[in-house]
């Protein structure tokens, strides 16, 4: 039964009359961002950590549910590898928090090791997705990322149909950025009546050490054609940089004052 009281999307959404989520009575989501990429290896996962952590810098409260069932790599990137999720009565289950409170959900946080495979029919893996939304106890989250696997396939249906999410953030790389791969990724989202408030093209360029020249390997031209007429919002661009591993692999905290502004204006477009 629908309970649009409590969901996060209640204003924006379109799906009131057959939208059946059971919303957690003990969660407060007030924005639910889901980051998806049209194939894998583009850095949706990098990207999704790093804003969260943007987010959570900013002060406010962040969770990361990772749905990325077969290739969790939420654990890893936020430093959570060795965590895992308790579940005291069988039902609720709390979400791994890293030191600065990111509330963190993934599978990989309810097996015994992380390497094990998971080997799930579509069905199981879609009702994994909707338990780490529906029975996670989040408790009040002023945003919830969910880290999207790879492609247009049976999660990705099911995160849009089931979770009421305010928005897509599309992530690519410049030399996939105009082709059919992100596009049937942004017309799934469009099709099924979810809004996608933008792309992040990630690895956009790397900067000389030297002289601070940025080298673009793919021009933009045809990017902007194809955005324009894919009615998208470039959100912001990511550089290719030993900083963002150090960030997301090194546990390096810092950032610095230059990537801080590119999360800060992809942050201000989603916000
Ligand atoms: N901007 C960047 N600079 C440097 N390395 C990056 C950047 N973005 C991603 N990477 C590296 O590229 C690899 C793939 O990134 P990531 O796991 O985030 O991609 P993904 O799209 O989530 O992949 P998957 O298909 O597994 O979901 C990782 O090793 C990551 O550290």
């Amino acid at each position: 039964m629908s309970n649009c009281n409590s969901c996060p999307s209640k204003n924006s959404c379109k799906s009131q009359a057959t939208c059946n989520i059971e919303n957690n009575p003990n969660n407060k989501i007030k924005k639910i961002i889901a980051v998806m990429s049209g194939k894998g290896g583009v850095g949706k996962s990098t990207v999704t950590s790093l804003l969260a952590k943007q987010l959570n810098k900013m002060g406010y409260k962040v969770g990361i549910l990772d749905s990325d069932i077969t290739g969790p790599s939420i654990p890893r990137l936020m430093g959570l590898e060795n965590e895992r999720a308790i579940s005291p009565n069988g039902v609720d289950i709390y979400p791994v928090e890293t030191k600065d409170k990111i509330k963190t959900m993934s599978v990989n946080f309810m097996v015994d090791k992380e390497n094990q495979p998971i080997v799930w029919k579509g069905p199981l893996v879609g009702k994994t997705v909707k338990q780490f939304y529906k029975d996670v106890m989040w408790g009040e989250l002023d945003y919830l990322l969910i880290d999207m696997p790879p492609g247009t396939g049976d999660v990705a249906l099911t995160v849009m149909q089931s979770i009421p999410i305010s928005g897509i953030v599309m992530v690519s790389v410049p030399q996939d950025m105009i082709s059919m791969i992100v596009a049937k990724a942004v017309n799934m989202a469009k099709m099924l009546n979810v809004n996608v408030i933008g792309v992040v093209e990630n690895m956009s360029y790397i900067q000389c050490p030297d002289c601070d020249k940025k080298i673009k390997l793919f021009e933009g031209e045809e990017t902007n054609k194809f955005l324009d007429e894919m009615n998208l919002k470039l959100l912001g661009e990511l550089p290719m940089t030993k900083e963002i591993v150090n960030i997301t692999h090194n546990g390096v905290e810092e950032i610095s004052n230059e990537l801080s502004e590119t999360l800060n204006n992809i942050i201000d477009q989603i916000k």
